[in-house]
């Protein structure tokens, strides 16, 4: 039997949400469900949160396709956007990149050393588009209860679409809830029909959040970009936040901004290189 050929990838992350990518613009890379979670698996495998190939587009530099570290395919990923952008920026030798997503068409722009922003576009707060199972008149709020009768109880998350499905439950104590707990139960809940990504924000000031996410289908990780903009979205649509606030994830500080002219959500923040390699044969795509 002839083992499959290496397949290189690079190694990265946006604030400790890491990535493997791929660079299938001239070789075709043929991922699916059970290579992405072998190559994710953090003991046997390269391990990330999120698996990343990246493909020709007529339309933008690129063409980003994103898998979660269990192995279903995504529209968006904030954090991995902006590397990819840094790569381009380098390829490209330019300040500019645009990159075609399942969650819609990105732009992004170099902030400095290692620092990207990127217009993730407007976010969409109707029930049918977060998805949801039922109809709300009104996703500011919505009624989900959450907690055991003898803990304290959460309630009345938001829900935006960022291109990805979030669920916002404003807390002022983060450790209210365990998130490793309630998060899987919130991600599966039927009244998320394509599940949902989970955060606990609590808002310190009009300009500072700080959040912890439980990602569908990746579980906890050091910081979520698009929920992020979600918080932010949210936040700013209950008048809570100003047009600009930094938003504190486990792995550190995105800038973020609703822009006044669009609504479009603006996320700044860094991009770190890790290492890069070929694929042993087991894994090979
Ligand atoms: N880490 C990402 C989000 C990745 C996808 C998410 N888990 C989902 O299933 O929607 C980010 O930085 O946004």
């Amino acid at each position: 039997m002839t083992a499959a050929a290496p397949r290189h990838f690079r190694k990265m992350n946006g604030l400790g949400n890491d990535f493997v990518v791929f660079d299938a613009r001239t070789h075709a890379v043929a991922m699916d469900e059970t290579k992405a979670r072998a190559i994710a698996d953090r003991k046997t495998g390269i391990g990330c949160d999120q698996l990343i190939v990246l493909e020709p587009s007529k339309k933008a530099d690129v063409t980003m396709r994103i898998w979660n570290n269990e192995g279903g395919e995504v529209e968006s990923c904030g954090n991995a956007t902006r590397c990819i952008a840094d790569i381009l920026f380098d390829e490209k030798k330019s300040t500019r990149a645009t990159i075609d997503t399942k969650g819609g068409f990105l732009v992004a722009e170099k902030g400095g050393e290692r620092l990207v922003t990127v217009d993730m576009g407007a976010p969409r707060f109707d029930w049918q588009d977060i998805p949801l199972s039922e109809k709300f008149h009104d996703t500011r709020y919505i009624d989900l209860h959450v907690g055991p009768v003898d803990a304290p109880l959460i309630d009345r998350p938001s829900v935006v679409n960022v291109g990805n499905p979030h669920c916002i439950f404003w807390v002022k104590d983060l450790d209210v809830v365990d998130l490793s707990k309630v998060g899987p139960m919130l991600e599966h809940h039927p009244l998320f029909p394509r599940r949902a990504n989970i955060t606990l924000a609590r808002i310190d000031d009009r300009s500072h959040v700080v959040i912890k996410v439980w990602e569908r289908g990746a579980g906890l990780t050091k910081a979520c970009g698009t929920a992020a903009c979600a918080v932010m979205a949210a936040g700013h649509r209950l008048k809570r936040l100003d047009a600009k606030a930094t938003i504190t994830l486990p792995g550190g500080d995105l800038f973020m901004e609703i822009r006044e002219r669009d609504g479009h959500v603006i996320m700044t923040g860094p991009v770190a290189y890790e290492f890069e390699g070929d694929l042993p044969p087991h894994l090979a795509v």
